[in-house]
């Protein structure tokens, strides 16, 4: 059976067979486009991108800071048919339903739990959603965002305790995680565009495997200190507790979220992750 969005709008389930054959011309409106319309890939766009993907990062982990930890729903615990823990059956779950809206179609929307996905009922309109060479379906850094986000980032955002609400936690940690990692595997794009850019250069050091080479070229190390130094300013700004009492209506002491665990997250994981992106990429663009 198959989750299947008809013309009306309405969704039903449908034997996979008949769901298969669900159109998506234009009319039917079952297109998809990255939200930015990256229809030419320039690396400004690319950033301008990238600056919009720090705002859903910061209000994600805004979000997620208002529920205490809920440690519960992170540890293994036997459900029916599935060993593991509520966040993994929550996020498994919810990727199933969305890989069949073609959500897995775009090479930034990576999921967490790839084996056995249902195949896509929606199909990405081929007039705007930008196609990479085949090396970038294999470029993967998941479990590496999986990982820092639980076992690093989380235990900094949402305080000791636990009030039973797991599902709002974990349903607030996909956000968080789809964010991030859509910010990550962005590199993608980037990788390509300096590839095209400087093609010879690259060309060399990939056709030579020099990691370290690749990794000089595409580093630019001025626009990582202005990525830093304006999500922690967002995370002030975005973060920032509106009062009504103190004269300039904002208690500046106090914010949802530490600016310094927005930037160290940026300076430790989510730029070092990106570049390593875009190595891998790299290394691939030839094959
Ligand atoms: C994303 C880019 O590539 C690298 C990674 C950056 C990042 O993750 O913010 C910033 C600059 C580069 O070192 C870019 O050049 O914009």
């Amino acid at each position: 059976m198959a989750l299947v969005v008809l013309r009306s709008g309405y969704a039903r389930h449908l034997p996979s067979q008949e769901a298969s054959m669900v159109s998506n011309d234009k009319n039917g409106a079952f297109f998809h486009c990255p939200n930015d319309g990256t229809d030419n890939l320039s690396l400004d766009s690319i950033r301008k991108t990238l600056i919009g993907l720090e705002d859903t990062i910061i209000y994600s982990l805004i979000e997620r800071s208002k529920l205490p930890l809920n440690s519960p729903a992170y540890k293994s615990s036997p459900f029916p048919g599935f060993h593991g823990s509520l966040m993994q059956l929550l996020v498994k779950g919810t990727e199933a339903v969305q890989a069949q809206f073609g959500r897995y179609q775009s090479p930034e929307e990576v999921p967490f739990f790839p084996d056995n996905l249902p195949p896509p009922i929606v199909h990405p309109s081929q007039n705007c959603s930008q196609k990479l060479p085949a090396a970038a379906a294999s470029v993967n850094v998941s479990k590496d965002i999986w990982d820092f986000y639980v076992n690093k980032l989380l235990p900094q955002l949402a305080t000791e305790g636990d009030d039973g609400n797991y599902v709002l936690s974990v349903a607030s940690d996909l956000v968080c995680l789809q964010a991030l990692s859509r910010r990550i595997h962005y590199g993608k794009y980037v990788a390509e565009v300096k590839f095209i850019n400087e093609t010879e250069a690259y060309t060399t050091a990939i056709r030579a495997q020099d990691k370290d080479t690749i990794m000089n070229l595409l580093t630019d190390t001025k626009v990582e200190a202005m990525v830093k130094q304006r999500v922690a300013k967002k995370a002030m700004v975005f973060g920032a507790e509106v009062t009504l009492s103190d004269s300039n209506g904002s208690n500046t002491n106090n914010y949802k979220v530490e600016p310094s665990v927005v930037s160290r997250l940026y300076d430790e994981w989510v730029i070092p992750l990106t570049k390593v992106v875009e190595v891998d990429y790299l290394l691939k663009r030839l094959e």
